[in-house]
């Protein structure tokens, strides 16, 4: 059977994930595509040439648009709403982060799935289906390391406009890192910590930036990330495992080396749609294999997006009280204990 999916939000990422559904991967098809504004939903069935219906809105769309799953790529506020009214018709989803934007927001939905018994909702924290960081996985739970102590991580974006705040570079761009890390390190956090440096000049006025985040973990292994949102030249995502027997470091992306100028380099990314091509193709993929194959999703869960949501608040309450924040979350419900199968790449 092929998987019939809806997308809610065709932007960026919604228009992205619609043109990998329909010209890489197998085994899905959009059929109904909405957003608030129509104009984008309308372009989105020309530029990919869909054979789908555009609807008023996300409700209508779950009630009316004959889908098995939807993607839910709105902004993140509107998040909550459209992956509830999915859950309580029954239909699969793949929410992009944040699952929702606070964390009762995240329970509500967790509390949805569970009423209902059946774990419908990937979220898309698609760092886990990168190779590098499987490798580095790979590495870390094979002990080639031994145990990890430390990781020095950077999460860099060449520039933002002025709508992108703060608080933006701890729920839109460290939530990356607080999804994969704790994921990669099989242990959980227990608090965060957030220092400001001097500002770069590239900030708008209201922005602070860079940003460097501590994470400590329950076992003490203790994760820093540089945030700059302004750094010029390049995406540039680094982390390096520091282990008590060697150190695993993400490869770099790979390029050719040229010599020109009097000079030898290299070329760096410069967005994430393109660094991370390869891991949007592969959790969408396993998104849609995993339901034809076993009628549940077996990516990153509700539970992980609740995870992801109370650290993420944890940050914002350090980055106002510059101490350490505790980190504390609910006992995981048994419902959330299923072994989840590697990632499929
Ligand atoms: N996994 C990743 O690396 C990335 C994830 N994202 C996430 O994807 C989501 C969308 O981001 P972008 O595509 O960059 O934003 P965008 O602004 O380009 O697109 C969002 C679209 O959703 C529409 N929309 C908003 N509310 C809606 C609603 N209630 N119903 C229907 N349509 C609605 C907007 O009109 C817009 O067309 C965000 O949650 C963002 O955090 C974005 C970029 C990368
Ligand atoms: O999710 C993403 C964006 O929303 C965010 O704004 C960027 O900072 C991240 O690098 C990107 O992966």
């Amino acid at each position: 059977m092929t998987l019939r999916i809806g997308v809610i939000g065709t932007g960026a990422i919604g228009k992205e994930h619609i043109r990998r559904i329909t010209n890489n991967l197998s085994g899905g098809k959009v059929v109904a595509v909405t957003d608030i504004e129509e104009a984008s939903a309308k372009s989105a069935i020309e530029q990919f040439g869909l054979d789908a219906g555009i609807y008023p809105d996300d409700k209508t769309l779950i009630a009316e648009g004959d889908v098995d799953a939807v993607l839910v790529t709105s902004w993140g506020p509107e998040h909550e709403e459209s992956v509830i009214a999915a859950i309580e018709a029954g239909k699969y989803v793949f929410c992009e982060k944040p699952l929702a934007t606070t964390i009762e927001g995240c329970m509500r939905i967790v509390e949805a799935e569970m009423k209902l018994g059946k774990q419908l909702v990937q979220v898309g924290f698609m760092r886990r289906y990168d190779s590098g960081y499987l490798q580095l996985k790979e590495a870390i739970d094979n002990k080639f390391i031994g145990e990890p102590l430390l990781l020095h991580c950077a999460h860099r974006n060449p520039e933002v406009d002025t709508t992108y705040s703060t608080d933006m570079a701890i729920t839109d761009t460290l939530i990356h890192e607080i999804d994969v890390l704790h994921w990669l390190v099989n242990d959980d956090y227990k608090s965060v910590q957030v220092i400001f440096p001097k500002k770069t000049r590239y900030a708008h006025e209201e922005l602070r930036d860079p940003q460097f985040v501590i994470l400590e973990t329950k076992s003490g292994i203790v994760i820093n990330v540089e945030i700059s949102v302004n750094c010029k030249y390049g995406y540039d995502i680094q982390c390096e495992v520091v282990g008590e027997e060697g150190i695993a470091k993400l490869p770099e992306v790979p390029s050719i080396t040229f010599r020109k100028n009097g000079r030898i380099g290299s070329h760096i990314l410069m967005d994430w749609k393109e660094r991370f091509m390869d891991a949007y193709d592969a959790e969408l993929q396993d998104f849609i294999d995993a339901i034809r194959k076993t009628g549940e999703p077996n990516g990153p869960t509700a539970w992980d997006g609740y995870i992801a949501q109370v650290t993420a608040e944890a940050c914002l309450k350090a980055q106002n009280s510059g101490k350490k924040e505790a980190v504390v979350f609910l006992e995981q419900p048994d419902f959330y204990k299923k072994n989840l199968k590697p990632a499929n790449v």
